[in-house]
């Protein structure tokens, strides 16, 4: 490629199931006067992701179905960059929000090695601060995940002690003495911290892209890249949803199933509203969606023990559509979704 070809730089966006990626996204989307591109990749085969995301954006990819860091090639992603390097698109960055399996180690090797006008500019690790010794670190060697971040976000502060997140810092600064950690609430970062990263031409020791390539052929070599794969199932509604059936599905979730995610539409007899639904570990959140969903809605469960004939039949009965919902139902929705908000 020539020299004068100029490159888009890409941020990363890792974390977790549940961390707070499209949250943190979301913020970033909403900076004034940024051009970005988004590439979205969910695990489940309908992108739920790409709904969630809310605000200004230029262009968006998605590739859903997989983790994007088991991608075969770099060809599929390659296709996204393409996509979103065109000169006549100006933007100032590219944004690829991972799915909450992708490694980050392998993602930022196929960024750096991808054949499209783009250039690394950063990994963001978002952690759940309320999950994370739950999922990410459970013990042992703190994870190795973090040696390759340029910028951790320590994300959902509103839940948990001061303590805890001093703990979660110092297990981080283990692998990665030297890494910036912000701490947040609902992702609320200084879209500066992360902009500011991917305006350098070449960003000196930001990513210092040899160190973090040693690093990733290592934890390759150590662990063969084989995390485990998580199992998926997605519903779609074909009408409003009960929203008393829906909340007993997610107040007691299918076997093994970690995380759950999607965009409803419940009617109160006058008016139907999209609502975007939530369960991270044993948490559940209801809130309004910011657009209205394509057709009925949707609803997708993961986790790495999912039951999915369980899962595909509890899911299928409570989204099965109702012409009026019944009151009890619609009070305790509106119940929780006060506690969301
Ligand atoms: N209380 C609280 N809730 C949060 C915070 N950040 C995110 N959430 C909620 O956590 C849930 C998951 O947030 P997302 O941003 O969708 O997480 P994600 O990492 O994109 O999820 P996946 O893409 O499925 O891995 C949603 O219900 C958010 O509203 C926070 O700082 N505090």
């Amino acid at each position: 490629m020539s020299a004068a070809v100029r490159r888009v730089p890409v941020i990363a966006l890792t974390g977790h199931l549940g961390a707070g990626k499209t949250t943190v996204l979301n913020r970033l989307l909403r900076t004034p006067g940024a051009r970005l591109g988004v590439v979205v990749n969910d695990f489940g085969s309908i992108n739920v992701d790409a709904g969630l995301v809310s605000g200004q954006i230029d262009q968006v990819g998605s590739i859903a179905g997989g983790c994007v860091c088991c991608l075969e090639d770099v060809g599929e992603l390659d296709a996204a960059f393409d996509k979103l390097a065109r000169p006549e698109l100006r933007l100032d960055a590219i944004v690829v929000e991972a799915s909450g399996f992708a490694e980050p180690g392998p993602l930022a090797r196929l960024i750096h090695y991808s054949e499209a006008a783009v250039r690394p500019a950063g990994l963001v690790d978002v952690v759940d601060a309320v999950e994370h010794f739950e999922t990410v670190d459970t013990g042992g060697h703190p994870a190795v995940r973090f040696a390759v971040a340029t910028l951790v976000v320590l994300n959902k502060c509103d839940l948990v002690s001061s303590e805890r997140l001093e703990r979660i810092e110092q297990r981080i600064r283990e692998v990665n003495p030297s890494v910036q950690i912000v701490r947040t609430s609902h992702g609320a970062v200084d879209p500066a911290l992360l902009l500011d990263v991917a305006s350098h031409e070449d960003p000196p020791d930001q990513l210092p892209i040899g160190a973090l390539l040693r690093q990733v052929a290592e934890e390759a070599s150590e662990h063969g890249h084989e995390h485990r794969h998580a199992r998926s199932v997605s519903v779609s509604a074909d009408g409003p949803t009960d929203p008393g059936a829906l909340l007993d599905l997610l107040d007691d979730p299918p076997a093994g199933a970690y995380r759950m995610k999607g965009v409803v539409r419940i009617s109160s007899g006058r008016a139907m509203r999209a609502y975007a639904v939530h369960v991270v570990g044993g948490r559940v959140d209801v809130l309004p969606a910011a657009h209205p969903t394509d057709g009925a809605g949707h609803l997708v469960a993961i986790g790495l023990d999912l039951d999915e004939s369980e899962a595909l039949q509890r899911i299928t009965a409570a989204l099965a559509p109702v012409e009026r919902p019944d009151l009890e139902g619609l009070k305790r929705w509106r119940r929780r979704e006060r506690l969301s908000r």
